[in-house]
């Protein structure tokens, strides 16, 4: 099939590869793979070496069931859309009382979280963009802006490393050139970085630095709207070129997130207790208060921090309480897995 993809080289620095080309077959003939740009209630745009391209949408086509970042397979000279290609990761949220998560970004390597050397600092709120970038398989990053503004960034950093075992940490002054120095590793050709963090952190200030001298696709590009609470927020959703030669995701702000069939990303990020669980003496501890329980005793003896089980324990029990479960044969609970 890639004989119809006459711009390879722009394909491959957007995020083409074998993942995708091995999805498309001989009923595909004739298509053309695009990337998508822009997600919009009643419109897509997608991303081509021209410039974006407004897509045309078959009837009854849902714009929520696409997320910036996804490959879809359109029709040449009409634009109109096909098919979208299977997700290689995809960043999404629990919305109460819905059954569909929100998606956010789809086929991202690499989530900047975003938080600030200031009260923005959060761990708990941290640990839930963590369990989403572990549950999309994506790699997190923590970046810690505004280090230029405090004398002991090395402490946020320091808490910031306790967050997940292995997670890389980043301080910067996002105004600055070496920002781009410093995040350089996850932004080379080939490469999608979405970011994520609340209004203020410096979102948009990175993705300006990382674009590249002259370049300010968030003052040109950005849809900014005011908030319930009056204030700015950024809303578009979009894709834009990095001077790396990857390319960049700014995702809507994320109040209120919430989690619900992240079984794994919690267990990811959790690691150091999740590990401990098995060795209670109790299969079904509770962790709160039975004899015999590895946590506490951890817990105890200094080894863990006790708020940090406390979190760790309200993030699985709103987790169960979302979690959509089905009655399995000899009513066996079985979890009912999500759709890439
Ligand atoms: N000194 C300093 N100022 C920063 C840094 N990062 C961002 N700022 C400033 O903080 C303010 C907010 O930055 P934005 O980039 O607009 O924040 P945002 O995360 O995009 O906010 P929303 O668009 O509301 O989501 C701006 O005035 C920036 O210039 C930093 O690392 N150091
Ligand atoms: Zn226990």
């Amino acid at each position: 099939m890639e004989s119809a993809i006459d711009n390879l080289p722009f394909m491959l620095d957007l995020g083409w590869s074998e993942v995708f080309a091995d999805q498309m077959g001989a009923d595909d003939e004739g298509y053309r793979p695009y990337r998508i740009a822009e997600v919009h209630r009643a419109r897509l745009s997608v991303i081509s070496d021209t410039g974006l391209l407004r897509l045309t949408l078959p009837p009854r086509a849902n714009t929520a069931e696409y997320a910036v970042g996804d490959w879809v397979l359109v029709t040449p000279d009409t634009l109109l859309l096909h098919r979208r290609l299977d997700r290689k990761t995809v960043l999404q949220r629990h919305v109460e009382g819905q059954h569909m998560q929100q998606l956010a970004a789809a086929n991202v390597d690499t989530l900047f979280i975003v938080t600030s050397c200031n009260a923005d600092f959060n761990p708990a709120r941290l640990e839930r963009y963590l369990v989403m970038a572990n549950e999309a398989g994506t790699t997190p990053v923590l970046v810690l802006t505004k280090a230029d503004t405090v004398s002991d960034a090395e402490t946020y950093a320091r808490q910031a490393a306790g967050l997940q075992r292995d997670l890389p940490v980043v301080t910067l002054n996002a105004r600055s050139d070496e920002a781009a120095t410093a995040l350089a590793p996850w932004c080379l050709k080939g490469q999608t970085v979405a970011l994520v963090g609340s209004s203020g952190v410096g979102k948009s200030t990175l993705v300006n630095t990382l674009a590249g001298a002259g370049q300010s696709p968030q003052q040109t590009g950005g849809i900014r709207e005011q908030d319930a609470k009056g204030r700015h927020t950024t809303t578009a959703r979009s894709l834009h070129a990095m001077s790396g030669g990857g390319w960049i995701i700014d995702t809507p702000g994320m109040r209120n997130l919430h989690v619900g069939d992240v079984a794994y990303g919690i267990d990811t990020l959790f690691a150091e207790i999740t590990e401990l669980a098995p060795l209670c003496k109790f299969s079904d501890c509770s962790h709160a208060h039975e004899p015999g329980c590895a946590v506490r005793a951890a817990v105890a003896s200094g080894a863990l921090d006790e708020e940090r089980v406390a979190r760790w324990r309200k993030l699985l029990e709103e987790n169960v309480s979302n979690t959509p479960v089905q009655t399995g044969p000899r009513g066996n609970r079985t979890l009912q897995r999500k759709n890439r």
